[in-house]
């Protein structure tokens, strides 16, 4: 791979045998580079922990790990450096002492010793960071340039954005990585080498969403989705142990006595060994209080199980009893169906207490959720008295409508109704009971789990929330994440690591800017079905950035609502922190600062700025034509945003031959993000407008080439990627005229990258069709 790869190992100085392979593949001044290089990884669930893994096995002996979440049960059967003990306990802290012991011990000092101490020579140490990245008094610029280069293991779009655009503001290269079921890829973004970033593609609508496990701290609906069919299977499956939601008192006994040290912290104490090489890896002050008491989290019995088999027993699932044979029941008749009715709604009552009230509680003592966006809040007690009747269930109301918004009460009412509802099936004995496995086109379980979904995000304060209908969609596209595919992802990223190393060492060694990571990196695709070469990983040059990207080349942002009825308030919740992902914007219209966020900023400055519409803002108001700039010093991060009014919607539905679309959301509340942008500022009609409609959307297609001496498999050279239609060679399916995404751009760019890489044209291959773009999977 370099020339000094060759050279002998008797000229060079010792290695850990583990390490000679990398050695004679990358060279001994490559490895040095490893062994000193500082790398920080964000997100330590399936990718996370191969990557950590796969860094303490190439000799990197500093590395910092960023995570917010606990350990879970269901995280057990593949993030495998944990084990029962560890459950409750921070991931970032038990993954980095368990990769730390696998990282080879460090080559004897060359005599005479270096001066003054390398990095290289001083004791490994994996640091845990457990945390929000989104936290800015910890993870910061300065934070940030501390390392040589930034890996990605994350589940979700606003995370990564956060790292993208801190990668950027720092100038440190980020190894950007997703996978989906059996999909993945693997990309390098670097401001200085004038790479695309995370977000110089729009996301397109995520249609699926890989995941497999629970979040103990969830940040996003689908996690409450993932989460309320569990609660369905513990209800109604036909092996309760099926559930991940289920605890036996077996289970909680290994995993006390799995806490070998019998102390019962769970912590393993497995700190140092024998030689001290191991440093003690407590991480920040956060990471080793938090460590203590996740680790009680791993010994407490849950306090929903109890009230669960009663409730499984009145509901007559469980095989032995029958509907309303509890031994909570006191009648000793069979019961009717009024009977089993207030007997299930105080059951339901009980269950939903101690899911919504009494475990929150507890995991809020044990400091479970310390690094929620938000401390979750449990239901108040009135609220879980909608078990009673007395809310009537949302579903039973004339006129209701799937795409209704539950209020809490609705959810626990309508829980309510579906435990009674089966119950009294059980009773009537009607044929579809006991209910089969979740379906989504079961109105039943439907309901539950919208409804149980909804309640965790209410206590947890997740937004928005989900209507029958939207809950349906997730519900349904819920696919497992692949172990395989996340080592394979993993590994990829390792690769690119020696690259970012190698080119970084070439500017220490022979001076340069630096930023040629272009020349050297690649964006690879692990794809599911061979392409007819037999190949199973395509690499691709590492794309431009879009010129109309406002993160990383300051682009005007377009954006149109109905500038009469948006508040200030609406504008920073929705667009300017949902959609552009600002953390503490600084609003300003002309010189006017008309918001302000921050540490040193008194909150009730602005508070009454909040509740004005948009045009009666000051400055002269944010009307039809005007700019609005906003900043955010975190993020190193400014954009000025160009304001069109609309209040009339009507966009064309192709699909449909031309009806009005509609998205569900109330006229007033639209909004759309990328149009085009005003040229002059004129009092706009509402019909002048009308064409102004662009979707946002794009297939996020990439062009791809084959790229000769790499280190994963070539694809063919006549290969043409996803989104070319073989006729044109054209990209499909996009209709953004963004930038690189516009058909021209991208036509452009596939033509260029195939001259460059001597790639002939292709027929275009059915199968590589489902290359997904996976830029906002989850895991
Ligand atoms: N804002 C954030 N700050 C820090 N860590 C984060 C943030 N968002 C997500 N993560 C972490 O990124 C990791 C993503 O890994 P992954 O998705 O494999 O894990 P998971 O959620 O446990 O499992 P699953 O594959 O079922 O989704 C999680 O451990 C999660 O805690
Ligand atoms: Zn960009």
């Amino acid at each position: 791979m370099t020339d000094d790869a060759i050279t002998s190992n008797d000229d060079l100085p010792p290695c850990p045998p583990i390490l000679l392979g990398i050695r004679a593949a990358l060279g001994q001044s490559l490895l040095e580079e490893i062994l000193s290089s500082k790398i920080l990884l964000i997100g330590s669930g399936g990718i996370g922990c191969e990557l950590l893994k796969n860094l303490a096995l190439s000799g990197f002996r500093h590395v910092e790990v960023v995570d917010l979440d606990t350990i879970d049960v269901s995280n057990l059967n593949r993030q495998f450096l944990f084990r029962s003990v560890h459950v409750g306990m921070p991931k970032c802290v038990v993954a980095s002492e368990a990769a730390l012991r696998m990282v080879p011990p460090p080559p004897p000092p060359p005599s005479p010793p270096p001066t003054p101490t390398t990095r290289s020579s001083q004791a490994a140490a994996y640091l845990p960071h457990h945390g929000n990245v989104f936290d800015n008094s910890r993870f910061n610029v300065p934070f940030f340039q501390k390392f040589a280069l930034v890996l990605n293991a994350l589940d979700n779009v606003a995370a990564r954005r956060r790292v993208n655009r801190l990668c950027l503001a720092s100038d440190v290269p980020l190894i950007e990585a997703g996978t989906a079921g059996y999909l993945g890829q693997v990309t390098v973004i670097d401001r200085r080498s004038g790479t695309e970033c995370y977000e110089c593609q729009p996301k397109p609508t995520q249609k699926v969403y890989p995941i497999c496990t629970i979040r103990s701290t969830p940040s996003q609906p689908v996690h409450c989705v993932v989460w309320a069919k569990e609660l369905y299977r513990l209800c109604f499956g036909p092996k309760v142990e099926d559930s991940m939601l289920y605890e036996d008192e077996e289970g909680l006994r290994e995993r006390r006595e799995g806490d070998d040290d019998g102390d019962g912290d769970g912590d393993g104490d497995e700190k140092k060994d024998d030689d001290g090489r191991r440093t003690t890896t407590t991480g920040d002050e956060g990471s080793a209080d938090v460590a203590a008491g996740g680790a009680k989290g791993g010994g407490g019995s849950s306090a929903y199980m109890g009230a669960m088999t009663d409730l499984r027993s009145l509901l007559g699932v469980d095989p032995a009893s029958s509907p309303g044979s509890s031994s909570s029941s006191s009648s000793s008749t069979s019961p009717t169906p009024y009977d089993v009715a207030s007997a299930v709604r105080s059951k339901a009552r009980e269950v939903i207490s101690a899911l919504f009230v009494t475990e929150i509680e507890k995991q809020i003592g044990m400091g479970t959720y310390r690094t929620a966006d938000r401390a979750p809040e449990p239901l108040s007690s009135s609220d879980v008295d909608s078990c009673r009747d007395v809310v009537p269930s949302p579903t039973m109301r004339d006129g209701c409508a799937p795409t209704d918004v539950w209020s809490v009460r609705e959810c626990v009412a309508e829980i309510a109704s579906c435990l009674v509802e089966v119950a009294e099936n059980a009773i009537a004995q009607d044929p579809t009971f006991p209910l089969p496995e979740f379906d989504k086109d079961d109105d039943v379980a439907m309901r539950f789990v919208t409804a149980a979904s909804n309640l965790r995000s209410y206590v947890f304060g997740i937004e928005p929330i989900q209507s029958m209908y939207d809950a349906k969609g997730m519900a349904g596209n819920i696919i497992p994440a692949i172990a395989t595919t996340n080592a394979i992802v993993a590994g990829l990223q390792v690769l690119q690591v020696f690259h970012v190393l190698r080119a970084q060492l070439d500017v220490k060694k022979n001076g340069g800017e630096g930023g040629k990571l272009k020349e050297c990196c690649r964006y690879i695709y692990c794809l599911r079905d061979k392409t007819r070469k037999g190949y199973l990983l395509q690499p691709t040059t590492l794309p431009d950035p879009n010129p109309e990207c406002f993160v990383c080349r300051n682009a005007i942002v377009s954006l149109a609502l109905n500038t009469n009825e948006w508040t200030l308030d609406m504008l920073l919740k929705r667009v300017v922190k949902k959609e552009l992902g600002f953390a503490e914007p600084t609003v300003m219209i002309g010189e006017d600062i008309v918001y302000e966020e921050g540490e040193d900023i008194d909150p009730s400055e602005y508070a009454a700025n909040l509740a004005k519409k948009m045009v009666d803002l000051p400055g002269g108001g944010a009307g039809h034509g005007s700019v609005l700039r906003i900043e955010d010093f975190t993020q190193d991060l400014e954009v000025e945003v160009s304001v069109s009014h609309r209040d009339c919607w009507v966009d064309v539905d192709e699909e449909k031959g031309g009806e009005a679309k509609d998205d569900g959301r109330a006229e007033m509340e639209k909004f759309e993000i990328g149009g085009k942008k005003l040229v002059a500022a004129t009092a706009a009609s509402s019909d002048s407008m009308k064409g102004d409609s662009v979707s946002a959307e794009s297939d996020g297609f990439r062009a791809a080439s084959a790229n000769e001496g790499e280190d994963v498999l070539l694809v063919e050279e006549n290969y043409v990627p996803r989104g070319v239609n073989e006729d044109s060679k054209m990209p499909a399916q996009t209709s953004s005229e963004h930038g690189n995404g516009s058909k021209e751009q991208l036509k452009k760019r596939a033509f260029a990258d195939q001259a460059e890489n001597g790639a002939k044209k292709a027929k275009f291959n059915v199968e590589d069709a489902k290359k997904p773009d996976l830029s906002e999977v989850m895991s």
